[in-house]
């Protein structure tokens, strides 16, 4: 039985009358990793923030989003009790005014004591590989590095303990080393599903089991991470993958 299942959904701009997704189809494993690549504007935060419910009234939504075959489209409950997000750019999603030690105790909802709940803080942000965790606790998020930000986006997105993350570009404001670890982290949790949006091809085959390439609001490529990249017929994802490796050898040959 398929767990999160998203069936001929399809966004139009009321205003505008464009088509924002178009017809999209997709059946996401339990405890897997699938991967949303595409050009700019071709509607990947779009398809997350339809997920998670965050649309605005412009929008005329129609398809179905279900979870273990419950409807969630207009379900805010069930969005609430099984999703968390990781965005990109860390450093606008925290309060410049607080710590992070306040940042992250607000985040938790459950009836524990501070004490407790500081525990737990501690306890997620050794998992996504912090040290000195109480020193970042006490820093305000100017303090902290961007890789060292998001990590402690993740930490607050684990606290949450919710099945399903959807990721959408979480490594896109980071060098390399640091997005090789974050990406590494994400693969290596436990027994979540996790939708991870991002514009590179090459960093998201690491990761995801599944790919899903969008172009011009449609999926024109779903598969396997393997199959897409020894067997599409699809052109752009082609030609998506030729630039990544054209990329990489440039990369390599700077190095020499
Ligand atoms: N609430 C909205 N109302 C009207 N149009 C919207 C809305 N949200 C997104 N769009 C439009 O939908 C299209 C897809 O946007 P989206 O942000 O999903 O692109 P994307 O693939 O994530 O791009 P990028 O990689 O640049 O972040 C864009 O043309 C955008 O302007």
């Amino acid at each position: 039985m398929r767990y999160l299942k998203i069936e001929n959904l399809s966004i139009k701009d009321n205003k505008t009358k464009e088509i924002l997704l178009d017809d999209i189809s997709i059946d996401i494993e339990k405890n897997t990793i699938l991967g949303v690549v595409g050009e700019s504007g071709s509607g990947k935060s779009l398809l997350c923030k339809t997920i998670l419910g965050l649309t605005s009234s412009n929008l005329n939504i129609k398809g179905k989003i279900t979870l273990n075959n419950k409807d969630i489209l207009n379900n805010s409950k069930i969005i609430k009790d099984n999703f968390c997000v990781i965005l990109q750019e860390a450093i606008n999603a925290f309060n410049p005014l607080y710590p992070i030690k306040y940042q992250m105790l607000e985040s938790i909802k459950t009836k524990q004591s501070k004490k407790e709940k500081l525990k737990i803080c501690i306890k997620y942000l050794r998992k996504v590989g912090l040290k000195r965790c109480s020193k970042i606790l006490k820093s305000y998020p100017h303090e902290l590095s961007g890789g060292q930000l998001q990590r402690v986006m993740i930490a607050i997105a684990l606290t949450q303990n919710r099945k399903i993350i959807i990721a959408d570009e979480p490594t896109s404001s980071l060098d390399s080393i640091n997005q090789k670890e974050i990406i590494n982290i994400l693969k290596n949790l436990k027994d979540k599903t996790i939708i991870i949006v991002s514009h590179d091809l090459a960093l998201i085959s690491h990761i995801a089991k599944d790919i899903i390439v969008l172009k011009d609001s449609k999926v024109v490529e779903k598969a396997d991470t393997k199959t897409i990249f020894t067997n599409t017929k699809d052109e752009y994802t082609k030609f998506l993958i030729s630039t990544q490796e054209n990329l990489s050898k440039e990369f390599i040959s700077c190095l020499k």
